[in-house]
């Protein structure tokens, strides 16, 4: 039934990344129709959006997992293009070291330049994968690495539109002054809002520079909302589906609801960027900000097969894997959710 209706939704909607037509569930027709699909990986080891060790080695927690060669046994094209690595060698200290100045931005965001500089070249790293003609997907890493994951979706593309679907237990949309923490991690989403950017400091050079109307943004799996965030939610009318509204609505319903209004298409690709605090705890103990009350993997999985089969997706951020939180074993089978995220986004699953 479920496969039924992912179907059906595929052949309504202009699939541009399945070059094949073929609809076939069966796990060869879907391994005929990844050929043709090429991905680029990107690892975005950076922790100063935030002040936990350990995220910095994300990317090689899910790298761990296989999933590059998971891919290419699906036939899919998947070209390594190693980390963006932090300017200093300093990256794996705590970030609220006694020793390590946090060099506050003029609105007391921490590591204000660390973290927009790294940005800057993340972007251009971006758009040299996507004009490669692949699929960007990039592993955090904090989740402040949107800043220029995004930036660097929007502005390769002609028109410098994208949309952006983001799946968060947080809005990510603090400034500087609304900020109750100082970590750039919470205020990703804020840079990109043409409305919002203007509460931002830059770079000098207008690093980053806005790309998003606020319809161009929908949220699904807010639990943890900050007073300010809500207020710029509601004030700017931008759609967001919390928890309550999964526990309603159900998920399928709640991503219908969120391609129909973002409706990305070849002018406007999606842009997922997927924190895996959406998911609850139990399904991924190993993260920074971890808030109960979540997404199941199951949930997730819905979200990206759901807009892997809109298709016009053009680049997935996956982020916040903390693999020295928890257990050995929860740092694994975090990494693990974050693999079958990404499997599902790209090739609509691979295991069921
Ligand atoms: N990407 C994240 N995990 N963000 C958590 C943000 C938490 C809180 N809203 C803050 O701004 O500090
Ligand atoms: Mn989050
Ligand atoms: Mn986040």
């Amino acid at each position: 039934m479920a496969v039924r209706a992912l179907c059906s939704r595929q052949a309504f909607r202009l699939c541009s990344v399945l070059a094949s037509t073929s609809s076939s569930s069966s796990s060869l027709g879907r391994q005929q129709s990844n050929r043709g699909l090429r991905v680029g990986f990107l690892g975005a080891p950076f922790n100063k959006g935030q002040r936990r060790v350990g995220v910095s080695e994300g990317p090689q927690a899910v790298k761990d997992t296989g999933i590059i060669t998971s891919l290419q046994d699906l036939g899919v094209d998947v070209k390594d293009y190693g980390d963006v690595e932090p300017d200093n060698n300093n990256n794996n200290k705590p970030t609220d070291d006694a020793g390590d100045s946090l060099h506050l931005g003029p609105n007391g965001e921490r590591h204000f330049e660390a973290v927009l500089t790294y940005n800057q070249r993340l972007s251009s790293k971006v758009g040299e994968v996507l004009k490669d003609g692949r699929l960007c997907v990039t592993v955090g890493g904090d989740h402040s690495i949107a800043i220029g994951t995004i930036h660097g979706h929007a502005h390769t593309n002609p028109e410098h539109q994208v949309v952006v679907l983001w799946v968060d237990a947080h809005a990510d949309l603090n400034s500087g002054t609304t900020s109750p923490s100082g970590n750039m991690h919470g205020m990703p989403a804020a840079f990109h809002i043409t409305n919002l950017s203007s509460r931002h400091a830059k770079l000098q050079d207008g690093f980053p520079q806005p790309s998003l109307a606020t319809i161009h943004l929908a949220y699904i799996g807010l639990r943890d909302v900050d007073k300010g965030e809500r207020a710029f939610l509601d004030q700017l009318g931008i759609v967001n589906y919390g928890m309550r509204d999964v526990d309603r609505l159900g998920m399928r319903e709640v991503v219908a609801r969120c391609l129909d209004h973002l409706s990305p298409s070849t002018t406007r690709p999606l842009h997922v960027s997927f924190d895996i605090d959406a998911l609850d705890p139990l399904e991924a103990p190993s993260t920074g900000t971890p808030v109960r009350g979540g997404l199941t993997l199951r949930e997730g999985l819905v979200v990206v097969q759901e807009a892997w089969a809109g298709g016009h997706m053009g680049a997935l951020d996956l982020v916040e894997v903390n693999p020295h939180l928890g257990t050995p074993t929860d740092a694994a089978y975090t990494a693990h959710a974050a693999k079958e995220i990404i499997m599902g986004a790209l090739v609509g699953g691979y295991s069921q």
